[in-house]
């Protein structure tokens, strides 16, 4: 499904907790009617994400006006955080005929437009089915959707034979109101966060966690493989400067674009066709871990480095990854801060084998490997893995892996 990789991926793991089948690419695959379709029949969709006016409507209109010969199917979320759930369903507490999405649109290029009040996968599949074929799907989620609850739908079912495949997720951000966003929150979500965090403390065994405010420009952010820094016209240079640098220092692995009314000139990787979960390339990780800074106090983006892994070390290495995204815990008890994944891409060499490549979202990860190019150069060979997320840099966890690796 890569079209610009070289890497010839393996498919090991599936989904944690399953066992790890190896495909040998030596031998013709067979064909097995209950397998997935072929990679080539599933529909690519990319989720857009940002808060309430910061042009996520304006991307869709620009892209769907585009000569990109694509037949795009553009579904608008209405209900898509807690808080309009809540609402929905005292609503539907009145009225309990299920709720049907509004019927869609057909625009003059063959694009069609709909809005759900369900982005689940079924709910989405069931839709176009009904709709005849699309190359590509837009979602555009609620201005207060937390993106890494949905993404893990779509990412998982994919594995499953769903016929639609996460392609990637393009975050707008307003860069006149971003910085306030990111130390106030969003409207009066402070006030809410911190009242929350007050009740969370109370049943805790003791300890004092109050850091710094995780608002839902933080998420949207950590959870982007695309930042579109909109609104380029409301600012000064050096404002908008500052507004990438914070970015940057949040997602070191988003690529960061400034637009003005959401154009993006060339649309094909940057918005579209990302393959942002299925490739781990050298060039996102070493871009990662160019340094990095502290310029946001909640977020971060840290990189591990660590030697070529040997064929007996992979169990280790997978409960490493088990341990800190299942568990929020780094194994062995090792003393640490709290912290909170939300993305973690790595690569990781095995002596003489293959490269280990891993994927990320809160507690939902994915390894599968790749074939290294040249296998025998083990001297230079280093593993990296790259996490966004709160508390994620501390020395802890790059010792805590190496002793993982060590006891194995
Ligand atoms: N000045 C300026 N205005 C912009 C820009 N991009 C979009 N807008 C305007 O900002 C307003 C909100 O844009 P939308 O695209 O509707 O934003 P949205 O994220 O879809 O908003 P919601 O659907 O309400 O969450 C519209 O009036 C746009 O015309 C920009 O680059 N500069
Ligand atoms: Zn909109």
């Amino acid at each position: 499904m890569s079209g610009n990789s070289s890497d010839d991926e393996i498919p090991t793991l599936v989904q944690p907790g399953n066992t790890a089948v190896e495909q040998d690419e030596d031998v013709p695959q067979l064909v097995d009617t209950t397998a997935d379709a072929p990679p080539s029949t599933k529909v690519p969709i990319t989720i857009v994400t940002g808060y309430l006016g910061a042009g996520k409507t304006t991307l869709l209109n620009y892209i769907l006006t585009e000569q990109h010969g694509k037949k795009i199917a553009v579904i608008l979320n209405e209900f898509g955080n807690s808080i309009d759930i809540e609402k929905q369903l005292t609503i539907s507490d009145q009225d309990t005929t299920e709720a049907k999405p509004a019927p869609f649109v057909p625009l003059a290029n063959g694009c069609i437009c709909c809005s759900v009040k369900d982005v689940g996968v079924a709910a989405i599949e069931n839709l176009m089915e009904h709709q005849g074929n699309f190359d590509y799907i837009l979602l555009e989620t609620t201005g207060l959707a937390d993106p890494g609850n949905i993404a893990p739908l779509f990412w998982l079912d994919d594995g499953l034979g769903s016929s639609i495949f996460l392609d990637g997720i393009v975050t707008l951000v307003d860069a006149k109101n971003l910085l306030k966003s990111l130390d106030e929150g969003y409207g009066d979500e402070a006030e809410k966060l911190e009242e929350r965090k007050r009740e969370s403390e109370k049943d805790d065994h003791g300890h004092d966690h109050k850091g710094p405010l995780l608002t839902t420009a933080h998420l949207q952010i950590s959870h982007a493989d695309v930042v579109l820094v909109n609104k380029t016209d409301l600012v000064s240079e050096d404002e908008l400067k500052t507004v990438v640098e914070r970015v940057r220092s949040i997602n070191g692995l988003a690529r960061i674009k400034t637009t003005n009314k959401s154009q993006v000139p060339q649309l094909e990787g940057v918005v579209l066709d990302l393959h942002a979960y299925d490739q781990v390339t050298d060039a996102d990780l070493k871009f990662a871990s160019k340094g990095h800074s502290h310029l946001d106090p909640t977020i971060t983006t840290s990189t591990i480095a660590f030697p070529a892994i040997s064929k007996h070390q992979l169990d280790a290495f997978d409960r490493f990854l088990r341990t800190i995204l299942w568990e929020d815990e780094l194994p062995d008890s090792k003393p640490h801060e709290r912290f909170e994944i939300h993305r973690l891409k790595g690569r990781v060499p095995v002596v003489n084998g293959n490269i280990v490549l891993v994927q990320g979202v809160r507690n939902v990860y994915d390894t599968t490997e790749a074939k290294r190019e040249n296998p025998d150069s083990n001297a230079d060979a280093e593993g990296k893995l790259v996490l966004i997320g709160r508390g994620v840099d501390q020395p802890a966890f790059r010792e805590s892996l190496l002793e993982v690796l060590g006891s194995s």
